[in-house]
């Protein structure tokens, strides 16, 4: 099970409190990659709106979401990418898994401020609070994930400052999901999921899913196997560890393997069973793009010298992005 951590005890709790945030979090993100955090500073309102405006958006015409389509290949992405053209699959070194489509449509979102990567906004009536929303619920995300850094300064005893330097200005992409109704019988066939098994690019993850299910992460020391995140809560905020973070610890922590598969009520449902439509959020937190994604020297020892070889965050970015459509 992953555990809960309270992040207003690291944000303004007592100094007992903040170092047993410290650990806690360490050992989750050691144990699983994983973890759920409470008092994360967005409210059931917020949330609420995150999802009513995603639904809003994804249930536009077709054409009206191809008005800002996503230029796949070796970039940041931006706007709509419809059904089945990103494939998570191709990261995957299991030639069971690369065959494996995602049935999912996002949409993908950049910092306010990039004009080398600028954002695609819908340009509906319908949608016009959809940017202003979702710039600021970006920029809330940001303040989450810095404190999260803050956090991981202290876990792993680097000078304050030091690694929370690599995140600013914020390079971070936002994507919210939406998995169209598909039957079990698909699920099973071994050639689609909703999302197939993969780790993120980022430093760390923040996701909130709506209550479908289906949610689950991949036991590091079995691997192929894997354990639901059922819904419990809505305003459960859940974070995972990113390939950056993994980079940058030279393996001490590792990227949280995910995916979206069946939701375990459903298990046990016949090949003609439909599961709901489902819709996430992900701020998918990157370093920013000059910064090396090499292993920190304090990780890098004669004995434990670096695995991975030293690159910026945009150049790895766009190495890990080229990868997903490459079929
Ligand atoms: O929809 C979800 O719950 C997971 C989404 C995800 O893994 C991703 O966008 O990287
Ligand atoms: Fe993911």
């Amino acid at each position: 099970m992953i555990p809960t951590l309270d992040l207003s005890h690291f944000t303004s709790g007592s100094e007992e409190q903040r170092q047993k945030f410290v650990q806690d979090l360490l050992a989750s993100f050691d144990e699983s990659g994983f973890v759920k955090l409470i008092n994360h500073g967005f409210d059931e309102k917020q949330l609420s709106k995150l999802f009513t405006w995603s639904k809003t958006f994804f249930n536009q015409p077709l054409e009206a979401k191809h008005e800002i389509p996503n230029e796949t290949g070796p970039r940041p992405m931006r706007g709509y990418t419809g059904l089945s053209i990103e494939y998570v699959s191709k990261l995957s070194s299991d030639e069971k898994i690369r065959i494996m489509s995602d049935t999912k449509e996002h949409f993908d979102q950049g910092p306010a401020f990039d004009t080398e990567y600028p954002n695609k906004w819908p340009s509906a009536p319908s949608l016009s609070g959809f940017r202003p929303f979702m710039e600021a619920f970006y920029l809330q995300c940001d303040e989450v994930c810095i404190t999260l850094v803050k956090a991981l300064e202290a876990a792993f005893g680097v000078e304050d400052g030091s690694l929370v330097e690599r995140c600013i200005p914020a390079a971070t992409d936002l994507r919210l999901t939406h998995y169209p109704p598909i039957t079990v019988g698909e699920m099973r066939s071994g050639k689609t999921s909703r999302i197939a098994p993969h780790s993120d690019f980022g430093i760390v993850t923040l996701l909130f899913q709506d209550s479908t299910g289906g949610l689950e992460v991949e036991d590091r020391l079995h691997p192929g196997t894997f354990a639901p995140v059922p819904p419990t809560d809505t305003m459960e905020m859940i974070v995972n560890v990113g390939d950056t973070l993994e980079r940058w610890t030279n393996g001490k922590l590792f990227g949280g393997v995910h995916r979206v598969a069946i939701p375990e009520p459903m298990l046990k449902d016949g090949e003609e069973a439909v599961l709901p439509e489902r819709y996430s959020m992900a701020y998918l937190h990157k370093a920013q793009r000059n910064t090396p994604v090499g292993p920190l020297p304090k990780f890098v020892t004669p004995e434990n010298p670096a695995k991975y070889p030293e690159m910026t965050a945009l150049e790895f970015q766009k190495w890990r992005n080229s990868i997903l459509y490459t079929y």
